[in-house]
């Protein structure tokens, strides 16, 4: 079968940066597809929704900050084959948001310095992200 037949799901997704340089990893909990390893927050754009206000809306969802559409710098982005479809995720650098972070999904929190970042299991999809972003920072 070609890879084309793969449905294609979008999927927005950030680093969050602090002052330090560290990088926000959320670890899935359990009981949801991929549980127990490390993510950027983030999550799918539902219909009708620009990736920015899907995006928004996620960090509102998951771990209750607010951000804006001016603090999220496009980056780079992942393009990944999955079993059942094609991963197309745009990931975003964003340094400023408001609130008290929390996670309101079950999922465990850590902030990690980029050169530590190979040190968290990570979807297949995330693995040529690292790499740009250790560049970066
Ligand atoms: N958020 C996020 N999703 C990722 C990453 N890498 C990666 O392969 N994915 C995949 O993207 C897909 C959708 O992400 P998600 O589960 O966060 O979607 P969501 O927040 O809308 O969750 P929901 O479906 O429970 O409502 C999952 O199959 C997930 O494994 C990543 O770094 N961050
Ligand atoms: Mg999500």
């Amino acid at each position: 079968m070609a890879d084309s037949a793969l449905p294609i799901l979008t999927v927005v997704a950030v680093a969050l940066v602090d002052a330090d340089g560290r990088v926000l990893l959320a670890q899935r909990p359990a009981g949801k597809a991929m549980a127990g390893l490390w993510e950027f927050p983030g999550g799918k754009i539902h219909p009708g929704e620009s990736p920015e206000a899907a995006l928004i809306r996620e960090l509102k969802e998951e771990i209750d900050i607010d951000v804006t559409e001016a603090c999220l710098a496009p980056f780079t982005f992942a393009s990944h084959r999955y079993e059942s479809f094609h991963l197309l995720m745009p990931l975003y650098v964003c340094r400023r948001w408001k609130g008290a972070m929390r996670p309101r999904e079950g999922q465990t929190l850590a902030w990690v310095r980029p050169a530590k970042l190979g040190e968290y299991a990570m979807p297949p999809a995330d693995k040529p992200l690292v790499a740009m972003l250790q560049d970066l920072l």
